[in-house]
């Protein structure tokens, strides 16, 4: 992302006068007031075998008791290793899957078990941008019917009527509003994208779960529409569960950034408190692995992580980082950390670990050392 692209400060603005509210039931909220609070959120997909009769044989903790809030206006990034469940966290609070366990409030209102009737205010006000925008729009539908799309669905008409509204939906979103008629192969990619974009809008979303939304992009646009989700934040006051491997794009968006590890929440904290002083080691080791600007300048050391992420079929007990933790102890493995404030953390800076680091992303050395020796004396042996 470059320089000229990037806004320095992305935090929303107040909106003195917000949106109607689509829920005519429950009063519009307002920048700051809770939107969506999630609390034990588990999913555990079942793992079936036999031919004939399929005997449930053990699950997929692919989430696993999961916590957050997300405010109005307001961006919550979800960063973690392939697998760790941010996908199965957005499609649940999207209500695309039912839940294994806990709760889901969507403004105080439960949304755990609604039924598709109770739910249908509710869908509207929260909508879903996907990782590919290849997939997710039909090739033999023209701009104007998958965009109008939603509105049809949900019987909505607006004043001007749907062409009218799917045109300045267009235009919101940085697209011609005479390409009304095109199909989705006359576009580019980042252009797809933009489609998927103002779909999501047509309702008038209060909040939006961003699946991946640029990482099947060229680099070269991904700050594009990054930064067009981030004007949609800003100016229409939309909430955002954004979901990425990337660090820096998570950073940039975000104001706040939970650490997911193998189906847990590990750290949670506002984007600069995370950065700058990671408390969870699985955080110092996602960050110390992230690309940097200027690599030949940095005195950052990399911690390797020895061996994959465990399978969520059979995770380790107690801490599920430990077994490639470098602080472990018994206790580690006895005993779940609870995801709390600890000492010398800011409010609201959550972490769930019994060994936290200092804070200051440090030589990592030593750390590498203890997790992969092989590697260790192989690189010593190149120098
Ligand atoms: N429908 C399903 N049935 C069984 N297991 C599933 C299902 N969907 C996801 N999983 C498993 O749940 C775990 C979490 O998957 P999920 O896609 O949520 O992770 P992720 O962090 O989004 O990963 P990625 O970045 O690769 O998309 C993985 O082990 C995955 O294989």
């Amino acid at each position: 992302m470059s320089e000229q692209q990037t806004v320095a400060d992305n935090a929303p603005q107040d909106p003195t006068d917000p949106q109607e509210s689509a829920n005519p039931q429950i009063p519009a909220p307002r920048i700051g007031d809770p939107l969506l609070e999630v609390s034990n959120l588990t999913m555990h997909f079942p793992v079936l075998q036999g031919s004939f009769i399929k005997r449930r044989v053990g699950s997929v903790q692919a989430v696993d008791g999961v916590d957050f809030m997300i405010r109005t206006g307001e961006a919550l990034g979800v960063v973690g290793e392939s697998g760790c469940g941010k996908s199965t966290t957005g499609r649940l609070v999207a209500r695309l899957l039912e839940p294994t366990a806990g709760k889901i409030s969507y403004r105080g209102q439960d949304i755990t078990h609604a039924s598709r009737k109770e739910l249908a205010p509710v869908r509207s006000e929260i909508q879903m941008i996907f990782q590919d925008p290849y997939a997710s729009l039909n090739p033999r539908h023209t701009v104007g019917t998958i965009v109008s799309g939603p509105m049809e669905v949900n019987g909505i008409n607006p004043p001007g009527g749907r062409e009218a509204r799917v045109k300045e939906l267009l235009e919101i979103v940085g697209l011609n509003p005479e390409h009304y008629n095109r199909f989705p192969h006359e576009f580019s990619g980042g252009q797809r994208q933009r489609i998927g974009v103002a779909r999501a809008l047509a309702l008038d979303p209060k909040l939006i779960i961003a699946d991946e939304p640029v990482s099947a992009l060229d680099v070269s646009i991904q700050a594009q529409v990054v930064n067009l989700l981030q004007k949609l934040q800003r100016e229409m006051g939309i909430a955002f569960l954004f979901i990425a491997h990337d660090l820096a794009i998570v950073r940039h968006f975000s104001q706040r950034v939970a650490v997911m590890y193998l189906g847990k929440i590990v750290e949670v904290a506002d984007r600069d408190s995370l950065y700058n002083r990671p408390r969870h080691p699985y955080t110092h080791a996602l960050l110390s692995a992230a690309p940097e600007a200027n690599p030949s300048t940095s005195s950052r050391e990399r911690i390797r992580l020895a061996g994959d992420v465990p399978s969520p079929i059979n995770p380790p007990s107690g801490c599920r980082f430990r077994t490639r933790c470098w602080k472990a102890q018994d206790i580690c493995g006895s005993q779940e950390p609870p995801l709390v404030q600890i000492s010398g953390n800011q409010a609201g800076h959550l972490t769930a670990c019994h060994f936290p680091e200092e804070g200051v992303i440090a030589s990592a050395r030593e750390k590498q050392i203890i997790l992969d020796p092989a590697l260790t004396a192989l690189e010593e042996t190149a120098s």
